[in-house]
Parts: C-alpha cells; structure tokens; sequence
C-alpha cells in the first residue's frame, strides 16, 4: 500500500496575489496529471482548526449510543459510524447554507445543554469555506480559457451550495500491518473539495499513470482535489482526483473535508467555449441528482 515519492512539483495557489499566466499554465497542468493542488492565504486562521480539532475530539469520544442518534437510521442522519465507509472511518456532516441551524440540530441531539459555541465555530468554517470555493471557482475557471471566470462564476457555476464531514479516523491498536486503509480509493461527487488534514497526514493521491503520490500535510496549506462533477461540467480538462487515506501512525487522525457541488436539480453540459471548437464532448448532459443517485 506504500506511496511511491514522485518527484513532482505540485503548484500552490496563494490567494493573497493575483494568479499570472504562467501559474494558471502550472495549475492546469496538475488539474490535468493529478486533479489536486494546494492554496495558502486561503483565510482560515490556525485558531479556528484548533478549535474544531477540540470540538471533533470532544464529539467522538461521546459513547457510541450518544452518536447513534445522528446515525443512518436516525432521521437527521449527519453521523457516519464506524464500518461504512472503512472499520476506522466515522463522521459528522454539516450542512449549508444555514450551517449555524445544521450544527444545532446535531448538537441538541449529542449534548444535554445548550452549546451555541459548538454551532458557532461549525458555522464561521463552514462560511469561509464558502467564500474560499468561489474564490477557488474563479481561479479554475481561468484555467480554462480567456474570460471564462467572468461569464461562468455569474451562470453555471453560481448554482453551487457546500457542505462539510468532520472526519475522525481512529486505527487499530493492535494489529501485524504497519499500515491500514483508512478510506479507500475514490472520487469525490463535488465540482472541488477542500481538505485539511492533521498533521498525521495520510491522504494520497493517484496519477493518471497509477503512481500514488503521499500528500503530505503542509501547514498554512489546505489541499483542492477536483470532483466529479467539475470533471465533466469541464469536458474532461480538470481531472477528478483519485485518492486514498493510509492510516501509518497508530494516532487518531482528523480531517475536514468541505464539498462544493451543484445544486441537485442543476443540469451539467460542457459549455461549448470550454469544449472548444473541433473537439467532442465527452458526457452527455445530466441532472446533478440523478448522478448522486446513481453513485450512492
Ligand atoms: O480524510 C481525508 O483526508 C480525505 C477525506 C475524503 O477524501 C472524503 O471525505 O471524501
Ligand atoms: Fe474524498
């Protein structure tokens, strides 16, 4: 399962200057070979991770009864248990656009008194998380040719709403590998996802040649892998990454994972000006939800 150390050179979008020619050539290269970069000056303070770290251990290592409660047969259904998605894997969804009103209805199920704060730091990420998509939006979209940004932020790609998994891994404590799979190999249903992870680190990616680069945790940097959906809203000119979590270091490992989609009933067809004259169009169109449907 180990990585292979590729020597690439991943580029870091830094939101604090202006993206010039040359880096926008960089960024789509990566978008193409790997479907993932990194940003910086991305305006989400170290404090206010370490205050979700705080909170995320706080929430699971509430008994798994109390948990359950926001578990699959729950009707708020925000808690992934253990064994869904990998024996090590648990999580807790907030939602967008109110994810104050998300947060609480989780909280006044876990908690027996009120806890605005929980609610409160849930919402403030959750909120620069979206001001950070578009921001990110944009940039991908210059990629993709002259003025491109301009017309599709406004149109297609102004339809998007966001929502969040608070991931907590915990490992085996006694077994012979010296590593396990956290999360196996998949993409991501998003048109981007922005992830921080611990300083564990973990996450891999996967090459369009199959080499598997470890993505190792970067601090001041969060990682952009592209979606599905960005994938073929794009033609296949942005690449869906294809990654992994390598549970290596028998420690609790926590991730954000932020998904930024279309709206369910949005209907995703190539722009021509993204196609570009003289190439074919890859997918046919669809409606958004019929595609989640189809993956769950
Ligand atoms: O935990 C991570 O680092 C990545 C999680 C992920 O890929 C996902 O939730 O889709
Ligand atoms: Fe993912």
């Amino acid at each position: 399962m180990s990585e292979l150390h590729v020597p690439v050179e991943l580029p870091v979008l830094d939101l604090s200057e202006p993206a010039d020619v040359s880096f926008l050539s960089s960024l789509s290269q990566a978008c193409q070979e790997w479907g993932f970069f990194y940003v910086t000056n991305h305006g989400i303070s170290k404090n206010l991770f370490r205050k979700i770290c705080s909170l995320s251990k706080h929430i699971f290592s509430l008994p798994p009864d109390s948990k359950l409660k926001l578990g699959p047969s729950s009707c708020l259904k925000t808690y992934t248990p253990h064994f869904i998605a990998s024996p090590y894997f648990e999580s807790l969804i907030v939602s967008g656009p109110d994810f104050f009103a998300s947060a609480k209805r989780s909280a006044d199920e876990l908690f027996s008194q009120q806890n605005p704060e929980f609610s409160e730091i849930l919402q403030e990420y959750g909120n620069k998380m979206v001001e950070l998509s578009k921001k990110i939006i944009k940039v991908l979209l210059m990629t993709l040719g002259d003025g491109c940004d301009r017309k599709f932020c406004e149109s297609d790609l102004s339809h998007c709403h966001g929502y969040f998994r608070i991931v907590n891994y915990s490992p085996p404590k006694d077994v012979e590998e010296k590593e396990v799979e956290g999360l196996g190999m998949h993409t991501d249903m998003s048109c981007i996802t922005i992830v921080y992870q611990d300083e564990t680190g973990g996450l891999q990616m996967r090459s369009k040649e199959g080499d598997w680069l470890d993505v190792r945790p970067c601090e001041d940097s969060l990682v952009v892998n592209i979606g599905d959906l960005m994938q073929a809203w794009s033609n296949g000119r942005l690449r869906s990454s294809e990654h992994r979590v390598v549970l290596k270091h028998f420690v609790n490992r926590l991730s954000l994972a932020f998904f930024w989609c279309f709206e369910d009933d949005t209907v995703i067809l190539a722009p021509d000006e993204v196609v570009g004259e003289g190439n074919q169009r890859t997918y046919k169109s669809f409606v958004c939800l019929d595609y989640l449907k189809f993956r769950e």
